[in-house]
């Protein structure tokens, strides 16, 4: 979408409506929610935060390091706390990692706070981006294919509960958050 008065108009409107609630993308591993919510974040003017890179910063390590030295349960614990605390910023894309959501508090917590966003990706595409690179640990499994696909089958029902779904097709990352502006604000309209 090119950059033209109206949708700079229509941005003006949606940051009246949001206020300082933040956006949060939930959603699977290889969604888009970091690169989608960064690329959100400038265009809005906000502040972007990941969830997985302030655990990464505050453990000193990768969460591939971090999953290998601590364990999951460590690190969904950890990705709770770390949610809980960026949430009380004002102005952010919040992108969190794909198990996050999966918390009832962090979910309920999410939904009370902010407006929650399901960047929802079909399995071909979501497998294609994750398997170029090797840096998600619970895909370090005999079968990635069928890891990813169990990993959908028991998350979407919880996804659903966003407020918001955005379905991200093989189109440029700039159109997934264009996209994402669009069902926020026809969401906020409604309310
Ligand atoms: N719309 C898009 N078009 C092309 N590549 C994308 C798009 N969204 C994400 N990617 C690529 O897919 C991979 C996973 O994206 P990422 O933002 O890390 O997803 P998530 O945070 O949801 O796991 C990255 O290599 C990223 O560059
Ligand atoms: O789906 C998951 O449980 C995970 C997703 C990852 O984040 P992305 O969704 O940003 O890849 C990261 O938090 C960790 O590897 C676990
Ligand atoms: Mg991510």
């Amino acid at each position: 979408m090119p950059d033209t008065e109206t949708t700079k108009a229509e941005r003006h409107e949606l940051a009246a409506r949001l206020g300082k609630r933040p956006i949060v993308l939930v959603g699977m591993m290889g969604a888009g929610k970091t690169t989608v919510g960064r690329r959100l974040a400038a265009k809005l003017g906000r502040r972007f935060l990941d969830s997985d890179d302030e655990i990464e910063t505050a453990a000193g390590m990768t969460i591939e390091e971090f999953f290998a030295a601590h364990g999951e349960p460590e690190f969904r614990a950890g990705e709770a706390r770390v949610i809980a605390r960026l949430l009380k910023e004002d102005n952010i894309v919040l992108a969190t990692g794909g198990g996050a959501f999966v918390n009832p508090e962090t979910r309920a917590l999410i939904n009370a706070n902010a407006v929650s966003v399901w960047i929802k990706a079909e399995f071909e595409l979501l497998f294609s981006r994750v398997s170029r690179r090797s840096n998600r640990p619970l895909l370090k499994t005999a079968n990635p294919r069928d890891t990813l696909k169990k990993l959908i089958e028991a998350r979407y029902p919880v996804y659903s509960e966003a407020h918001l779904t955005v379905v991200s097709t093989d189109v440029p990352q700039d159109t997934v958050a264009n996209e994402v502006i669009d069902a926020v604000a026809t969401y906020l309209k409604d309310k």
